[in-house]
């Protein structure tokens, strides 16, 4: 599972004016899944290890077993931390996981071979290979690996996290801890489940679930997927529009003005579609756009909203939280600071 490749955000590209998008944090969004699950009798008895107030793993309608909140939960708080089970490199054969698995106490072995299994039907794929392949995240001390060469891990609780393609939980890697750490992007209610994205989720429902099959082998049952009629095209089109202006928001570096209104308006859909996770990226390139310009009073404004949008996806120790920090201090430091005639541009509204 999550090999989530769409990166949310650039590549920090900042040191290449030709492309003057930077890029962030690896995560995720925010919204409609308000469906509420009823806690279960003893909330965490499906793993016995997993004693933690804030969620409980249990059955969720249409998506096998899934992380529900057990208290409100507000926008950015961190609801788990947990070190992987064990690491293996992508190309790693069942005899690895084998292996790994030796060094796991009786307890962590029954729990990993309860895990999900997408390949259960295909048949081709060993059995602990295929657990691994479903439910294992990418965890590599190095950001500039590529995804698909990115160490992965099996985290026992995470592999619950199903997706929905208006997440509400963002992740990200912390190696100097060795963690993964899940954020809310929003406040979330008791009952409601928390979810991550496995893919990009711009595009229509019909181009998540084709990437979904392909790479994940299901079809999404999220609450996005579950709109009909007028509502279903209405959100199509808003996220065919943010997906069109993430390419066209980088084109405009000659049209800084129109640059700008794109990526307000990227901002203003994305909120009405209730996603989270695109904002730090859109409130970069409008930072980009104001220093640009020289107009460093706005620049300043954005790049503190990327920032903290930034801190709620991915915390503030992230690369990307201390770029943002460090160009809110001193948006003159960018590369891209007055090489276009003076203007003032907008600010966040
Ligand atoms: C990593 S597991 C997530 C936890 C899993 N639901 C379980 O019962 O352990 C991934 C599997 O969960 C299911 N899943 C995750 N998100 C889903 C979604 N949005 N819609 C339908 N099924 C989903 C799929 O079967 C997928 O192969």
């Amino acid at each position: 599972m999550m090999s989530r490749t769409f990166s949310a955000h650039r590549p920090l590209s900042v040191q290449r004016p030709a492309s003057f998008r930077l890029s962030i944090d690896s995560n995720t969004t925010a919204l409609l899944s308000r469906r509420s699950h009823p806690p279960p009798s003893s909330p965490g008895a499906e793993l016995e290890t997993l004693k933690v107030p804030t969620y409980y793993v249990s059955g969720v309608q249409d998506k096998g077993k899934g992380v529900v909140a057990t208290q409100p939960l507000p926008r950015g708080a961190i609801f788990l931390e947990e070190q992987p089970l064990f690491t293996q490199d992508p190309g790693c054969t069942n005899s690895n996981i084998l292996s790994a698995l030796v060094n796991c106490t009786r307890d962590e072995q029954r729990e990993y071979f309860k895990l999900a299994n997408a390949y259960k039907n295909g048949g081709k794929v060993l059995p602990a290979l295929a657990i691994f392949r479903t439910n294992s995240f990418a965890c590599d001390d190095n950001q500039q690996t590529a995804v698909a060469m990115q160490r992965r891990g099996i985290f026992l609780i995470a592999a619950r996290i199903n997706h929905s393609c208006t997440p509400n939980v963002g992740r990200v890697w912390e190696p100097a801890r060795q963690m993964m750490v899940f954020r809310t992007l929003r406040a979330v209610l008791v009952g409601e489940e928390l979810c991550i994205n496995y893919v990009d989720v711009l595009g229509t429902k019909e181009d998540r679930n084709a990437n979904l099959v392909e790479r994940f082998g299901f079809e999404c049952a999220c609450e996005a997927c579950a709109m009909q009629g007028e509502e279903l095209a209405q959100s199509d089109q808003r996220r065919a529009a943010i997906r069109r202006l993430y390419d066209e928001v980088s084109a405009c570096l000659k049209e800084p003005t129109l640059g700008m209104r794109k990526a307000q308006l990227a901002l203003r859909l994305l909120q009405e579609e209730g996603l989270a996770l695109y904002e730090s990226t859109f409130c970069f390139d409008a930072f980009q756009l104001c220093v640009l310009v020289s107009d460093f009073a706005n620049a300043k404004a954005w790049v503190r909203k990327a920032w903290e949008a930034s801190c709620v996806s991915s915390g503030p120790d992230g690369l990307a939280a201390r770029t943002f920090k460090m160009y809110w201090a001193n948006p003159r430091a960018h590369r891209l600071s007055g090489t276009m005639p003076r203007m003032v541009l907008s600010g966040p509204v």
